[in-house]
């Protein structure tokens, strides 16, 4: 039979510290049951990749969150993109990735190493200052907002409409009912920046408007992908960079060697991935009767997929809870992987390895001046506050 699990993932307390939670899902067998919430459950590597490249059996069109969008209604309109299946995903697919090309990502460098080196100075004249507000909240919400071209006005909408999107993906619990609560003028300011007319001429979003005119898209749609990359822009990356602020201030050691090689940054990038993944968990639902490692699971099951556990398995890693920025951690599932694996994770890389490089170029100690704040949501796992002493190099 399946081991079942009665903890809550979703629970404050299994949230501030979810590693041993995860090692005993992935010691119970290679499927697992979350009781609660009526799911199965993935936590090894093996099985969450095996799901991820399946999605002919485990699709994405009923909802990647706990909700079954073929019993319950969303919240929001679906995404084109996220909860959508071949054939329907395939040509949103070809146009994100297009918009999103190296050719266009490189004409970005330039600017995104200018708003690094602006933060990061900010940071060293203040002396003690806070990781996440100085830093891995600003630079997203400058840069990536900057570049999708929605206007500079309003973006405190941004955070709020993140959490609520990350929320919506776990039950529907205390804490998205209180996010959806206050959400009625941040509802309006996204639906009124993702319109054609809002947008900047020469960002993603326009880009996205031209193939509407071009006939690859409707108007509708073309708003619909420029909310996916509110989305999926920035609090995943946000929380990423604080993860690498975070976990590079209580590893001196690993500080010292990102400081000393400032070319050690994309592997570290890869590394705080790996280790402290921002991305905990979503589901896929069973599109018909199938076996997974032995074990049988009907259709229409929701499958809890554990990317932050499988980037911590054992069976995989060597030494996995020991933070390691000269490991090869390529391979990871931070971005997940498959049809779906995230369009966005060049320039997500981007900013994160630009933004380590000039940290570790301008900054000789990175010091915690107090304890981190854990920001608590059904899907995303990273911190609200990072208290910090910074000396310049
Ligand atoms: C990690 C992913 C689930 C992030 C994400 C969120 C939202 C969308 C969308 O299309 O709205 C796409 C991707």
């Amino acid at each position: 039979t399946v081991p079942v699990f009665g903890v809550d993932p979703y629970a404050d307390d299994f949230l501030t510290d979810p590693y041993a939670d995860y090692e005993a899902f992935r010691d119970a067998g290679p499927v697992i049951r979350l009781s609660r919430y009526n799911a199965y459950a993935v936590a090894r590597h093996e099985q969450v990749q095996a799901v991820l490249t399946q999605p002919d059996i485990f699709c994405s069109s009923a909802g990647i969150g706990l909700t079954n969008f073929k019993k319950e209604k969303s919240w929001r309109t679906p995404s084109i993109i996220l909860e959508a299946d071949p054939p329907d995903h395939g040509p949103k697919r070809r146009i994100l990735t297009r918009i999103l090309s190296p050719a266009a990502l490189k004409k970005l460098r330039e600017e995104f190493e200018r708003q690094a080196a602006f933060f990061v100075d900010r940071m060293i004249e203040k002396g003690t200052c806070d990781g996440i507000k100085d830093l891995a909240e600003a630079y997203p919400l400058k840069v990536f907002a900057d570049a999708v071209g929605i206007p500079a006005e309003g973006r405190e909408h941004l955070l709020p409409y993140g959490d609520l999107v990350f929320n919506a993906f776990g039950p529907i619990n205390e804490r998205f009912e209180k996010r959806m609560a206050s959400a009625g003028a941040t509802m309006e300011w996204i639906k009124t920046i993702c319109s054609r007319e809002a947008l900047t001429p020469d960002g993603f979003g326009s880009q996205l408007y031209a193939a509407a005119d071009a006939g690859d898209l409707t108007e509708d749609e073309a708003a619909l992908l420029v909310r996916t990359m509110l989305s999926a822009g920035l609090d995943t990356t946000i929380f990423t960079l604080g993860n690498a602020v975070v976990a590079l201030a209580r590893h001196p050691e690993q500080w010292a060697l990102l400081r000393d090689d400032p070319s050690l940054a994309r592997a570290a990038l890869e590394e705080v991935m790996r280790y402290e993944s921002t991305f905990q968990s979503f589901y896929r639902t069973t599109t018909q009767p199938t076996e997974l490692a032995g074990v049988r699971i009907e259709a229409e099951q929701k499958i809890w997929v554990g990317i932050a556990s499988a980037n911590r398995d054992p069976r995989r890693w060597e030494d996995p809870t020991r933070f390691d920025i000269l490991r090869r951690a390529s391979g990871n599932l931070a971005f997940g992987t498959g049809i779906h694996g995230c369009v966005g994770q060049m320039i997500a890389r981007m900013e994160g390895e630009i933004v380590l490089r000039t940290l570790a170029e301008r900054v000789a100690e990175l010091v915690p001046a107090g304890p981190p704040t854990i920001h608590f949501n059904n899907t995303v796992r990273g911190f609200s506050a990072m208290p910090l002493t910074v000396t310049a190099k």
